[in-house]
């Protein structure tokens, strides 16, 4: 894509061993009105996509800790690389985990604190509304996306998370029940610079209406996902 251009943006979807939700983000994507680019783990070239979805899943079977294997998949090597460079990346649940691991965002996903699989309709507030992936969101605005997961406890230290807070990094933070343990309610964050961005609920389950969840309020169209894909779409235009 060209930067200013409306010409369709390319979005890669990366496929791990393991991973579920892969064609759900690629629908997400074509719903957005996006190209949906499907990129596989071993391979290390990213195909000019202008931007990454690393969605949810058990990749590798989350064995020895979720994430830790995929981290050191070639793909993610570009992945890395690109989002040093800044190319929007969105991590999903699993995709979340693997980039903690991968150290493109801080802390780490431990099990949930009741030892419990959770599969539920999960309230967020979006928090920052200045990233790749949020800027179609209104701040402070209630979402309701589908949560599914059973290492979705965030973790860090003190400083990191005060840091965290501080710069506005909080993207997401649970409301009304905070469904694993997370420090400070944290649902997702982003790096420094806005571009890259996870969170354990997942919004491409959340785009299509008729088939989301129903929001706090009674049932809504089940959209509330949707932002995440069209948000990203908007940021290739405008760089
Ligand atoms: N839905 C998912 O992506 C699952 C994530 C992860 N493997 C977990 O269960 O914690």
């Amino acid at each position: 894509m060209t930067a200013g251009t409306l010409d369709t943006a390319r979005i890669g979807v990366v496929t791990f061993p393991g991973t579920l939700d892969d064609r759900d983000a690629a629908r997400a994507v074509r719903l957005a009105g996006g190209e949906p680019v499907s990129l596989w783990h071993a391979d290390g070239d990213l195909h000019g996509v202008d931007a990454v979805v690393l969605p949810g899943g058990f990749s590798y079977g989350d064995y020895l800790r979720a994430g830790a294997i995929s981290r050191f998949a070639p793909a993610m090597d570009a992945v890395v690389d690109a989002a040093k460079g800044g190319m929007p990346v969105l991590g999903i649940c699993n995709g979340f985990q693997v980039l903690t691991e991968a150290h493109l965002l801080p802390g780490s996903m431990v099990k949930n604190d009741h030892l419990h699989f959770v599969c539920r309709e999960q309230v967020l507030a979006v928090e920052n509304t200045s990233t790749a992936w949020t800027n179609r969101y209104a701040p402070g605005q209630r979402i309701t996306i589908p949560l599914k997961n059973q290492d979705g406890q965030f973790v860090a230290d003190d400083r990191t998370l005060d840091e965290l807070e501080g710069e506005g990094r909080v993207v997401f933070r649970y409301q009304g029940w905070n469904p694993n343990g997370s420090r400070r309610d944290i649902a997702g964050i982003s790096n420094a610079r806005g571009n890259v961005v996870g969170l354990m609920p997942h919004p491409e389950h959340a785009v299509e209406a008729g088939f989301g969840p129903d929001g706090e309020d009674g049932p809504r169209s089940g959209t509330d996902g949707l932002g995440f894909f069209t948000s990203v779409l908007a940021s290739l235009v405008r760089a």
